[in-house]
């Protein structure tokens, strides 16, 4: 049996109306043409600007909207026709979307999502005391959850999440609106289940958040592949480098000369100093420095900004406006 979730050329378009409604209905391609693969014991980020069709594909992998065209399968199973067992294998959890009842307490709802996922009757108490005391609502338990905090409503949601103990965990913006202590339990948890073999689909605009947690990240706009990598491969076929600022505050034609043999741009700087500025892919702090010292510089202030995924993000999909701008 072939594991892991497998997209294959999936595209979803809506009806839509441009011009009101009465207006002539068109389709609108909220994904075209999709290819990824999602496999066990890894988190697997998934990136694009605002409206690139990340949410549309979650819900397409969780069942809750059918493709156009093309397949998702889970394990082998496909997501239309065997559904329902897929729908034991996934879990969803959206940042935005609560998904659970008020009037029902904390422990209610997780009992309630318990059934409609099938979990044997004999694992159903532990399995809620467990994801209570996981997401810290032990106490809160038996409260109803109109009284829950927004945070704890949010815990809630998390272990309702994990209730059927998916093979799949599908994560749209998880930590939306989540206190700083709160965001990095989940992300701790959700590491840890990686690390015990759950696959984990994640799309989040905290990139500092992906970068973190995935091993490899999937780049979309407008519905279509962008590219794939390690958020280090893609920082590197983006360019996004490393800044390295060393300010030299007696430069000489010497230190001139070293900064010509690395590529580094020399701006002056006050009380006569100057500071070289490299961009690079490697490690290239250390040479610097040293390559300064032995020209007979000294360095008073040494400065490193690590390349960020959001410039890479940035870039890559600047660069497919700008291609999709020029004219055929
Ligand atoms: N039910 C719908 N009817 C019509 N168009 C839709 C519908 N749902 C989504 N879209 C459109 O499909 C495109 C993709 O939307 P989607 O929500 O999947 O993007 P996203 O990448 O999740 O964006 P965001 O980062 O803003 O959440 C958008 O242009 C959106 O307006």
């Amino acid at each position: 049996m072939t594991t892991g979730i497998q997209v294959r050329d999936l595209r979803k378009d809506f009806p839509v109306r441009d011009r009101g409604l009465f207006g002539p209905r068109t389709a609108k391609t909220a994904v075209d043409g999709l290819d990824l693969d999602i496999p066990a014991g890894r988190i697997t980020g998934l990136l694009g600007l605002n409206g690139a069709g990340k949410t549309t594909t979650i819900k397409i992998l969780a069942t809750l909207l059918r493709p156009t065209s093309g397949t998702v399968r889970v394990d082998g199973l496909d997501t239309v026709a065997d559904a329902r067992a897929v729908r034991r294998r996934i879990n969803l959890i959206a940042g935005g979307e609560r998904m659970v009842y008020t009037r029902m307490t904390g422990r209610e709802n997780l009992w309630y999502f318990a059934q409609l996922y099938d979990v044997p009757k004999r694992q159903v108490r532990t399995r809620i005391d467990d994801l209570l005391a996981l997401v810290g609502l032990t106490n809160a338990a038996d409260t109803p959850v109109e009284r829950y905090s927004r945070g704890m409503t949010q815990r809630l949601a998390i272990a309702r999440g994990l209730v059927n103990d998916p093979a799949y965990l599908l994560l749209d913006e998880p930590t939306l609106g989540l206190d700083a202590p709160i965001a990095r339990d989940l992300r701790r948890v959700v590491a840890r289940l990686a690390a015990e073999g759950t696959g984990v689909l994640l799309t989040s605009h905290y990139l500092a958040e992906v970068e973190e947690l995935c091993s490899h990240v999937h780049v979309i706009a407008d519905g279509r592949h962008l590219a794939a990598g390690s958020p280090a491969q893609l920082k590197t076929a983006t360019g996004s480098h490393a800044t390295v600022r060393v300010t030299v505050p007696n430069p000489s034609p010497a230190i001139a000369e070293v900064a010509a043999r690395f590529g580094a741009t020399r701006t002056p700087a006050d009380d006569g100093a100057e500071v070289l500025t490299l961009r690079h892919p490697d490690d290239i702090a250390g040479p610097l420095a040293a390559a300064v010292v032995q020209a007979g510089g000294s360095i008073t202030a040494l400065d490193i900004t690590e390349a960020s995924l959001e410039d890479a993000i940035l870039t890559l999909t600047d660069r497919t406006a700008r291609t999709e701008a020029v004219p055929a």
